[in-house]
């Protein structure tokens, strides 16, 4: 069966240049790299925010470019590095991103679930704008991880969080996608979470 993704000779501009790889599916895998090495672009690529100058990408065996963007993207979920909450409750944040979906809201009890997965079980009521970066980071990455992708690429998810608590929402969230086979890469720079939750760690290079 045909990898998850698979890279040939692709190439970002005169910048960046990757190495011919491949990620399976149904797994945990990370990558790894200096800053400025190209991870948060290689994200992009996997779910065609952005293209490759030149090389292929293969998606299930199928040309990535070949694909029609907006159902990619629903299937292959980004959740970028940077949080982006509403200045509304909680439970408001979870229905503005399914009403931008075009999707039916989800019920009170759904929302604490994925909540609670993700570490941030506060009141549906609590305002956005009074939290911290870290309750912020992990709400934001509950709303993504309801919308149950095929995949899920995740940008530096814990970068604002400690390590006790970044150990909590991988661990959830590892068991999580699992039971559900949705496919997760990670972006980390986080040594410690490579060591515990990856089953593939890709090192990208300058
Ligand atoms: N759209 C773009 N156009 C031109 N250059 C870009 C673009 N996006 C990223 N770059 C450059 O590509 C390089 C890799 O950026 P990228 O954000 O992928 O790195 P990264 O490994 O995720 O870094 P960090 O760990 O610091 O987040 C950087 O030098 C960046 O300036």
């Amino acid at each position: 069966m045909a990898p998850l993704f698979e890279l040939q000779n692709v190439r970002y501009q005169t910048i960046l240049s990757y190495p011919n790889l491949h990620i399976e599916d149904k797994q945990t895998t990370f990558i790894i790299g200096k800053s400025g090495c190209g991870k948060s672009t290689l994200l992009k690529f996997l779910n065609r925010t952005l293209s490759p100058t030149s090389g292929v990408l293969l998606y299930k065996g199928q040309d990535i470019q070949k694909l029609e963007p907006i159902a990619l993207r629903q299937e292959v979920l980004l959740v970028s590095q940077a949080v982006y909450l509403f200045d509304k409750t909680i439970e408001e944040n979870f229905e503005e991103y399914y009403h931008y979906r075009d999707l039916s809201i989800p019920s009170k009890e759904t929302i604490q679930y994925f909540l609670a997965l993700c570490g941030a079980d506060f009141p549906l009521d609590t305002l956005c704008t009074s939290m911290s970066g870290g309750e912020r980071q992990r709400i934001y990455l509950a709303i993504f991880l309801s919308f149950m992708p095929r995949v899920l690429l995740l940008d530096e998810p814990t970068s604002a969080l400690d390590s006790q608590s970044s150990q909590l929402v991988l661990n959830n969230l590892k068991s999580f996608c699992k039971e559900k086979s949705i496919s997760l890469i990670i972006v980390s720079h986080d040594q410690s979470l490579t060591h515990c939750f990856a089953d593939k760690t890709i090192i990208l290079e300058r």
